[in-house]
């Protein structure tokens, strides 16, 4: 059997643009069985490359919300005319939301003075601290003079965060507290969102139930079916909608408190849900995961744009059906409709802007973690190497958001600090920027519309499959792997892993921090050694650890490595185009959001190219010293 023995370095540093046959054939891989055409007979019989009519079901979704945006976004007088319940403007603010364009225009042209307002209200800005429109960023905040470290750039007292409260009394707000138990919760296991989701799409039966009835009665009964994390966010993502509905409220409401904010917020977000069908084909990226066992997972798992934007129709019919019959005093829309697109634009603008801070002190003490909207501050674009942060200050009987230059709090006994980060002087039209948090661009493209270069936080995602190691092991050279059929023991290994048995995850990932997830790691390294004495010699931390130097010996490593490479070359084979493609296509220049998407995958495709790089040079490396050690 051949082995890999090429140098991919080599590769590497003539091309930016690795193609995923030149690479085969540089590092000897046995590139005919890992083509699609052979693979096929490996793998789940759906078929290893058919994930088009996943696609094709995401983009109707989309499809069919960028249609409702289509409607919702005609001019005001046929709003008027057409959708709203009551013909007057004076009374409420119409709710829609159009395309997406790189500099979003505001809710208004000549949006009240932010700064002013906050300062108005009891709150501090920096004298040097003014809003300016970034080249590629939209608006954001700049430093017009120097600041020095540890300077407070904006305060907000508590009243001026706009937050999703629960205890209000009035008709219009229990109306709204309703709707908002009708958005699945937190508090909703992973698994009971997964099935929820299935019994949307495969049955009618649940259709009787409320939204909040099926998501309750599944996180009942689905504790033990289905154990997949990837649901998390989107628990968390819809929760957004809860501070929405309290936005959309206070975006109709004339004299609302908020209005100098809202009216400043973009009229429009680039986040996928409201990609064209077309878009939603560019991004080329359906979670491997859903790809390699097509028949069985993407049932279960559509992806989260096609979620999100299923969870947005049906959420649409849920508020209409709790408005049609109310009185225009009991209205929390001031007597509009709501739809898909004014949701998904509050949902979005939630997803993009809120902060989870500290919220009131509960009975037992502590305090819950409540997302908020804070007006000026989320004027901040983000970076990964930040010069500004959030911290909460915590008076007794008063709280206040403050803003300060990053610095190394050595004086927080009264803060409540979120993060400490760079500490930096801030010079003169620097922007100021925060740290939205370590995500991956499918999170910064989902919830911020946007994709970030170079993320250290990006990865993909693949399933752990027997058929599939096995191919990518034979391909990378190893004569008879045993993924299929694992010894005893060893699926004794795969199922502490949770990759084997009835609690399992399959979900492994390639890329971010970790370089190749610990427990992909340590099940190749368990699964390619034949002793099983060496393996039951270390604890499993230590076999999930990628700077534990070759733990079951060089030959097991290299072989690990190796397969792991071929694993990366197999993703790549999915992407239809090349990076070279994708950067000519957006010279061409192409809408905003065909931008995004080409971006989103040729940071996806990077992000295995760099891992296979790396993990070349440890080949290279461990090669060299067994010789030596020879
Ligand atoms: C909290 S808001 C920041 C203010 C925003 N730029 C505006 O015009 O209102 C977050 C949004 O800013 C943009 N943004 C922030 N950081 C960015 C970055 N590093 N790259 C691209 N867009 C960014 C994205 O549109 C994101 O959804």
């Amino acid at each position: 059997m051949e082995t890999i023995k090429g140098d991919l370095e080599d590769f590497c540093a003539c091309s930016e643009e690795r193609d995923m046959f030149e690479f085969a054939a540089l590092a000897s891989l046995d590139y005919k069985n890992i083509s699609p055409g052979k693979t096929k007979g490996f793998l789940p019989s759906s078929g290893f490359f058919s994930f088009r009519p996943f696609y094709t079901k995401a983009a109707a979704k989309a499809d069919r919300l960028s249609l409702l945006l289509a409607v919702s976004s005609l001019p005001l007088e046929n709003m008027a005319a057409s959708k709203m319940l009551i013909p007057s403007l004076t009374k409420f603010r119409p709710l829609t939301c159009a395309a997406a364009a790189f500099y979003p225009t505001r809710l208004v042209p000549h949006p009240p003075d932010l700064v002013k307002w906050v300062k108005r209200e009891g709150g501090f800005v920096h004298e040097a601290v003014k809003i300016a429109q970034d080249t590629t960023l939209g608006l954001g905040l700049v430093a017009s003079g120097e600041i020095p470290k540890g300077s407070d750039l904006i305060v907000l007292p508590d009243h001026v965060p706009l937050k999703f409260q629960s205890d209000e009394q009035n008709g219009a707000d229990s109306v709204l507290l309703h709707l908002s138990h009708q958005v699945p919760d937190l508090n909703l296991s992973d698994s009971g969102v997964a099935l929820w989701v299935f019994l949307n799409w495969v049955t009618d039966h649940s259709k009787s139930l409320s939204l909040y009835e099926r998501a309750q009665l599944l996180c009942l009964s689905s504790n033990r079916v289905l154990n997949w994390t990837l649901w998390e966010h989107v628990t968390e993502e819809l929760w957004a909608m809860k501070l929405g509905l309290k936005l959309l409220q206070e975006r109709a409401k004339v004299g609302s408190f908020w209005w100098p904010y809202i009216s400043n917020l973009p009229e429009t977000y680039s986040v996928p849900i409201f990609f064209t069908g077309e878009d939603i084909k560019n991004l080329q990226y359906a979670p491997l995961l859903y790809q390699l066992a097509l028949k069985l997972i993407v049932i279960f798992f559509p992806n989260q744009v096609n979620k999100r934007c299923r969870f947005l129709l049906e959420f649409e019919q849920e508020v209409k059906n709790a408005l049609k019959d109310l009185k225009l005093s009991e209205h929390p829309f001031g007597g509009q409709d709501v739809d898909a697109s004014s949701l998904g634009w509050a949902m979005s603008a939630v997803s993009s802007r809120a902060f989870r801070l500290y919220g009131k002190k509960l009975p037992d003490g502590s305090r819950s973690d409540i997302p908020m909207m804070l007006p000026l501050i989320d004027m901040c674009n983000h970076s990964f190497n930040p010069n500004a942060q959030i911290v909460q200050e915590q008076d007794v009987g008063n709280s206040k958001m403050l803003i300060k230059a990053a610095q190394s709090f050595a004086h927080t006994s009264h803060f409540l600090s979120y993060q400490v980060v760079a500490e930096k002087d801030i010079k003169q039209n620097d922007p100021l920027l925060l740290h939205y948090g370590c995500l991956s661009n499918d999170f910064f493209l989902l919830d911020y519309g946007f994709v970030m270069p170079s993320n250290p936080y990006d990865y993909i995602e693949l399933k752990y499959d027997g058929a599939l190691m096995d191919a990518a092991s034979m391909a990378a050279g190893v004569s008879s792997p045993n993924f299929s059929a694992p010894a005893p023991w060893q699926r004794q290994v795969l199922s502490q892993l949770k990759l084997d048995g009835e609690a399992s995850n399959l979900k492994v990932i390639i890329g971010g921090p970790e370089l190749v997830e610990g427990r992909l790691l340590s099940a190749l390294r368990v699964i390619l050694s034949n002793d099983m004495e060496l393996v039951q010699r270390y604890d499993l931390n230590v076999l999930k650890s990628l700077s534990a130097e070759a733990p079951l010996g060089f030959a097991n490593e290299v072989a690990v490595f190796r397969t792991i490479i071929a694993l990366c070359v197999i993703a790549l084979g999915h992407f239809p185009t090349k990076i070279m493609d994708d950067e000519s296509q957006m010279k061409q220049g192409v809408p905003v959001s065909t931008e995004l998407a080409i971006q989103f995958r040729i940071q996806k495709k990077s992000v295995i190219i760099d891992v296979m790089r790396d993990l070349t040079k440890r080949v290279k490396l461990l090669s060299s010293k067994e010789t030596t050690t020879a």
